[in-house]
């Protein structure tokens, strides 16, 4: 059998005297879409955060593609593989969506700092077909039209997905989406799973989803960890996770938009 791409083992993370996440264990195989949800505070995007070199966990061990991440800084997880989404959108207001995507790409960029400087041919013809390699993305996301709009002047649905094409831009193996659905409408919110099912198979990715949206998550995902009070209470196929007691219980009182 094959390693995981991610082993995350007996993480948690404590601010003052509040354990906001603690034994936190779980698993992704390559390629799989795998849901984390919870109720609000339940330490969803914290355990993100510890994923992606934000926040440093008190206890335990991440491994990701053979490598212990816990110490890393955020630019180098990125630079192992593994890319996000924000849960409020974080892009870069004031340029245009195609420089939004080509900065995310830039760490890819073939030429060197020092062609870029002095204006070398070499950065020319980099930079040309970093273009192109850009707005071919963009095309994906169906978002070329705009290649020239600012970001912050799109249609919040094509912010979004906008998000999604700039974590993606930075070739990552694992993409971790933080409520990529929030504030969409049901229309967008279909779209939205058409796209994300299209990306992982194009991009031959794995993905860890927080989402709140019930259909969207019971929809899309093969497994789903559920942590309430900062603690995994259950994981399985939907099915399994919609039917177990502990996940009834912890949300009783919280608005989901499906039975759950
Ligand atoms: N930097 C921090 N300092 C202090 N407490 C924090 C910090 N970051 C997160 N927390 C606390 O950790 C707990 C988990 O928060 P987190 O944002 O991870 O929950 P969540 O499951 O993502 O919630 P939501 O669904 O509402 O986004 C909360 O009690 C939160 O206040």
């Amino acid at each position: 059998m094959t390693n995981p791409l991610l082993k995350v083992d007996n993480v948690g993370i404590h601010f003052g005297g509040l354990k906001a996440v603690s034994g936190f264990d779980i698993t992704l195989n390559e390629g799989e879409l795998v849901g984390l949800i919870g109720p609000n505070g339940a330490g969803k995007t914290t355990s993100f955060n510890m994923l992606t070199g934000v926040y440093k966990p008190t206890e335990g061990t991440i491994i990701f593609d053979g490598k212990a991440t816990k110490n890393l800084l955020p630019h180098q997880v990125t630079k192992l593989g593994i890319s996000r989404t924000f849960q409020n959108i974080r892009l870069f207001k004031e340029l245009s969506v195609l420089d939004n995507v080509k900065v995310a790409n830039h760490s890819l960029a073939k030429h060197s700092m020092f062609s870029a400087i002095f204006r070398l041919p070499s950065f020319f013809v980099g930079e040309e077909k970093m273009t192109e390699e850009s707005i071919a993305f963009l095309k994906i996301f169906g978002l070329d039209q705009y290649k020239d709009e600012l970001s912050k002047n799109l249609p919040y649905g094509m912010q979004r997905r906008l998000e999604i094409a700039r974590a993606l831009a930075a070739g990552p193996k694992l993409l971790l989406l933080d409520e990529p659905a929030a504030g969409m409408n049901p229309q967008e919110t279909r779209e939205l799973m058409d796209l994300i099912s299209l990306v992982r198979k194009k991009f031959n990715l794995t993905i860890l989803l927080i989402e709140h949206d019930m259909a969207l998550v019971m929809g899309i995902c093969e497994r789903i960890y559920v942590l309430d009070h900062g603690q995994l209470i259950a994981s399985g196929t939907p099915e399994e996770v919609q039917n177990d007691p502990k996940v009834i219980q912890a949300y009783l009182g919280e608005e989901v938009e499906d039975s759950c």
